[in-house]
């Protein structure tokens, strides 16, 4: 990979009071019981990966995986035990604490599961809340964060309190607020969690729809592997603070590196991860098709129209002739004999 905007190699944050003894005795490449009996914690443990720049950059894994320990340290917040954490090429460790503020400031935006509003403060003065810790004139911060306002669909609420919006509304506040400084990096720790279904897909769109525009780097925490291949580039597949995984949707169900990956990613919803491309058979001579669909599509969005059909279906690339995807090899990898995938 050429430049990550953000990058970790061998992190690991430990917790226990001979946490530090431990990393000093370079105990760190012992086996796991080795930890365990040293009465240590390891919230994570050897963790190395590369977030490019405009990528969604999803961390999974169930509770207690490390994903929230994972993200406080690639956003500075908190200090690993070992390793190194790039930001823009640069060791966040030799950092001075105003410079690391200023980079939390400026180029990184934060949402969280529980909205953080301040209650006493409007939406507007929530919004331009950021914009007034760096300084900025009054006229430029509201200016600014009615922008941002417009840009999640509260126009019209600037005026109320936070304890007057609805879930969804308050985490669009939040999302505003994150993104009133410009943030290059935009980190969101599991933000849709505490609203309900219908919701929380809506919030999802919001995401993808902000991503279409904005493209940023985005690093979005979740437990739902559901909600991480809607809007994931590249998702990392933590278990016990370890990375068991890193890999689009699609690699991590047709190529699960572990039984560990294989099981979270069983029940994954196929036809909506895997493209064309993993139903890719040989194209018979003579190139007589019932259509085209592009090697990127979705199988949900052509399934239907294949299965219909009396002859395969060309998969193409930039005008290029890829292969076929016909009515067998896609129920094959539909119901998970992923043999014949790329
Ligand atoms: N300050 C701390 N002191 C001791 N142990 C900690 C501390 N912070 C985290 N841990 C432990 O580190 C592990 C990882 O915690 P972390 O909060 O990063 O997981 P998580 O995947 O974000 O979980 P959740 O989804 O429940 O938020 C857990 O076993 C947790 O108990």
């Amino acid at each position: 990979m050429s430049h990550p905007i953000l990058a970790c190699r061998d992190v690991c944050k430990l917790y226990g009071p001979r946490a530090e003894r431990f990393v000093r005795d370079g105990k760190l490449a012992a086996e796991p019981s080795a930890l365990a009996e040293a009465g240590v914690t390891a919230a994570t443990l050897n963790v190395s990966l590369e977030i490019e720049r405009g990528e969604t950059f999803v961390i999974m894994g169930l509770s207690g995986s490390g994903k929230s320990t994972l993200v406080r340290i690639l956003s500075g917040l908190t200090p690993p035990t070992a390793g190194v954490v790039l930001f823009e090429d640069r060791d966040l460790a030799s950092m001075s604490e105003h410079e690391l503020i200023q980079i939390r400031r400026h180029q990184m935006g934060m949402v969280f599961q529980h909205f953080a509003l301040l209650p006493h403060l409007t939406v507007l003065g929530n919004v331009a809340f950021p914009l007034e810790i760096q300084g900025r004139p009054r006229t430029e911060r509201e200016a600014r964060a009615r922008e941002m306002i417009t840009l999640v669909g509260l126009d019209g609420r600037e005026g109320r309190f936070p304890r007057e919006l609805s879930g969804g509304q308050q985490q669009r506040v939040g999302i505003a607020r994150s993104l009133a400084a410009g943030p290059d990096l935009w980190f969101l720790d599991e933000p849709f969690s505490a609203l309900d279904p219908l919701i929380r897909r809506e919030m999802q769109d919001e995401v993808l729809r902000l991503q279409g525009l904005l493209k940023k780097t985005i690093v979005f925490i979740t437990h739902d592997f559901d909600e991480a291949t809607r809007i994931a580039d590249r998702i990392v597949i933590m278990k016990d603070g370890r990375v068991e995984q890193v890999g689009s949707a699609e690699e991590l169900v047709l190529k699960p590196a572990t039984d560990y990956v294989r099981a979270f990613t069983r029940d994954a919803p196929r036809a909506k991860i895997l493209t064309a491309r993993a139903v890719l058979a040989p194209a018979p001579p003579g190139g007589d098709f019932a259509g085209e669909v592009a090697a990127t599509a979705r199988i949900a969005s052509f399934a239907r129209d294949v299965e219909r059909a009396t002859k395969p279906f060309a998969v193409t690339e930039g005008g290029k002739l890829l292969g076929v995807v016909d009515r067998l090899a896609m129920i094959d990898v539909l119901v998970g004999h992923a043999d014949r995938a790329a």
